[in-house]
């Protein structure tokens, strides 16, 4: 079956490109419970940081978020997400207006094989309303199914025909502090190896959350821990669907390198800059196809 041009990734990133199948190592899967022993913290503490600087990614189980409170989550994205298109797009997200639903988000430049729902954690929130730097006007927008507040984006990935050549996000770094995934168990995502840059399957854990480190962190720690690129890689027969929850900093956070953690021998790896305006760029340039490539994080990054 044909496949919309739009969808199609460039070779070197479809499914199958640097993907060794059936790896023997994978991502740290953190018990959390043995917080609950004095002896372990320390441990664990330790596993985590190893996971930020290794992966910058882990799972963690045992984490206190309830099964059934999870369990209703899900249960009222699927009614969202089977709603007729002429409900779902009464809550369109624009170009401006970052929150409500969307089915043609763009990860550089190329369409990715889902449909999103995104909710602000603040009601309203506010943003810089341009991404001039020199602008300091403001927007305020509104979460666009206010009955249901809360602080998740919510995907819902369909059988693709053709998961050779589409993916259901394309490779990408998170731009926030750290994500966290609620995934369910038909699996697709996959992280980079910082080491490598070859690709791993995050294996679906029952009621585990994904956590990945956000560029923001990767600034502040002036890159002792990795912010791993990510892709959703689809399939022909079943859907998916993904809860993720972004802990964003305010519009007015000047993200750099912690003065703290520099020294002589570790400069500065990047230059500062205003989270917000990072944001807005980044938001906008996802809503439709462009010529030209979005801001990364890469832009900031101080040259030697
Ligand atoms: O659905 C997933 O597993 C990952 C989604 C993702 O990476 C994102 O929305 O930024
Ligand atoms: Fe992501």
């Amino acid at each position: 079956m044909d496949l919309d041009q739009t969808f199609i990734q460039a070779p070197e990133h479809r499914a199958d490109s640097n993907f060794i199948p059936n790896q023997p190592e994978e991502i740290p899967v953190i018990d959390l419970s043995r917080l609950n022993d004095p002896e372990n913290i320390q441990n664990v503490i330790s596993e985590i940081g190893d996971a930020c600087e290794t992966w910058g990614f882990f799972q963690v189980i045992n984490h206190g978020v309830p099964c059934d409170a999870r369990k209703r989550v899900e249960e009222t994205v699927k009614i969202f997400f089977d709603l007729p298109m002429e409900e779902k797009i009464k809550v369109k997200r624009d170009e401006v207006n970052p929150a409500g639903y969307h089915d043609g988000e763009h990860t550089k430049n190329v369409r990715d094989w889902k449909e999103v729902f995104d909710i602000y954690f603040k009601d309203p929130m506010v943003m810089p309303s341009s991404t001039d730097p020199e602008d300091e006007g403001l927007r305020v927008v509104y979460n666009k199914w206010p009955q249901f507040p809360s602080d998740f984006r919510i995907n819902r990935y369909p059988p693709c025909p053709r998961p050779d050549l589409a993916l259901g996000v394309g490779h990408h770094k998170d731009a926030d502090v750290i994500s966290l995934l609620a995934q369910d168990e038909v699996g697709g995502l996959q992280i980079s190896r910082r080491s490598d840059g070859v690709w791993f399957p995050i294996r679906p854990v029952p009621n585990a959350l994904v956590i990945n480190i956000g560029n923001c962190m990767e600034v502040w720690t002036n890159d002792k821990y990795w912010s791993a690129e990510h892709r959703v890689v689809v399939n022909s027969t079943r859907e998916r669907y993904s809860i993720p929850f972004f802990l964003l900093p305010s519009h007015d956070v000047e993200v750099k390198p912690l003065e703290e953690l520099l020294s002589p021998e570790n400069p500065p790896r990047y230059k500062g800059y205003k989270y917000g305006k990072f944001y807005v760029s980044r938001n906008r340039s996802d809503f439709k196809k462009l010529e030209i490539q979005n801001i990364q994080i890469d832009d900031f990054k101080v040259v030697t």
